[in-house]
């Protein structure tokens, strides 16, 4: 379990985190969303222990970064799968990673095999591709069996193979037990990774809820409608409060609206309809609108669970 309570960083004028908090539970994949420089990173960063918080405090298990006995059993994190020596072979780094944390050697193929690099082990490390390189950086994350990991932007610039692999690759970890913390700028696909998200934006918390609970919220569901007595048609929803916009000579999108009250209001004045169907807008649009904009969002309660300090529901106007 990680543990952020009211997490604040400041570089100089810049308030990179503030005042951020959140809990995250082990069994399931748990989305960290927010456009680029929301403060993901820094945050991830504080939790790991590589960076001082001004203000409040993060915990895995409870326990400070530094006051972890064996970090490496407890923790581990992708933050950039390229900071291994070029020169070395996978095995060799991970050989490396091993000794400085007493982790036992047979380990080290344990590892490789789970990330599916065991057939270029001794290849220098240099040489992989990115997705080759994102493996090895999983599999130094999981040297020491930690029940929770934290990966930075995973799938950033991995083919579809790769980001595949890894979305399933992490969805395993969760469901074996593990507290799975993975951030991203990109909604859609942490829609299909993620149970739960946690959303930022200039630092701050956006909002905390199941991914499902998210995705309906952000994406706006609008009914396009189509009759030959558009006008008046027009005019009796827009009587009756509703938004309406034109789509085309002969239709229109009605905002916030389903299909059934459209329905219903176009058969209370006899009109003919010649389309009546729902449409979902462009998640990463709404997600984005969501996140840099002056919003007022409110999540639902957080699912069953342990109880936490975490506010179960969260208003935030910025
Ligand atoms: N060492 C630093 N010194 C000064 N400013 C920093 C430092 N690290 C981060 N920042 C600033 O803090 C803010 C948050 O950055 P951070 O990298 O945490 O965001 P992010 O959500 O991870 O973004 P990205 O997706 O681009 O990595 C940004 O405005 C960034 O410029």
């Amino acid at each position: 379990m990680i543990t952020v309570e009211h997490l604040t960083k400041s570089y100089g004028a810049t308030r990179a985190v503030d005042d951020l908090t959140f809990t995250i539970r082990p069994g399931a994949v748990t989305g960290f969303l927010g456009p680029n420089g929301a403060g993901k990173s820094t945050t991830m960063r504080m939790i790991l222990g590589l960076d001082r918080p001004t203000a409040g405090t993060a915990l895995i298990g409870g326990k400070r970064y530094a006051e972890l006995k064996q970090p490496l059993r407890e923790v581990g994190a992708l933050l950039d799968a390229k900071w291994v020596h070029p020169n070395r072979s996978a095995r060799a780094h991970l050989r490396w990673m091993a000794a400085s944390n007493r982790i036992p050697r047979s380990r080290v193929d344990e590892v490789l095999a789970l990330v599916g690099l065991s057939d270029v082990a001794g290849k220098r490390a240099g040489g992989f591709s990115l997705g080759m390189s994102q493996r090895l950086g999983i599999a130094g994350a999981l040297l020491g069996d930690p029940g929770v990991l934290l990966f930075d932007e995973p799938v950033n610039g991995l083919d579809p193979e790769g980001i595949v692999w890894i979305r399933t690759f992490m969805q395993r970890l969760a469901a074996e037990g593990r507290t799975v913390l993975v951030s991203s700028h990109l909604l859609t696909e942490m829609a299909l990774t993620a149970e739960h998200l946690v959303v930022i934006g200039r630092g701050r918390l956006i909002s905390e809820s199941t991914t499902q609970h998210f995705v309906e919220s952000a994406s706006e569901n609008t009914v396009r409608v189509r009759s030959p007595q558009l006008a008046a048609l027009r005019a009796g929803l827009v009587q009756h409060g509703l938004t309406v916009r034109d789509d085309g000579p002969d239709a229109v999108v009605v905002s916030s609206s389903s299909t059934e009250q459209v329905g219903d209001l176009a058969a209370a004045q006899g009109a003919v309809l010649h389309e009546l169907s729902a449409q979902r807008g462009s998640l990463e649009e709404a997600f984005m609108q969501l996140t840099s904009g002056d919003v007022q969002y409110s999540t639902t309660p957080p699912p069953p669970g342990p109880p936490v300090a975490a506010p179960t529901t969260q208003e935030v106007t910025r």
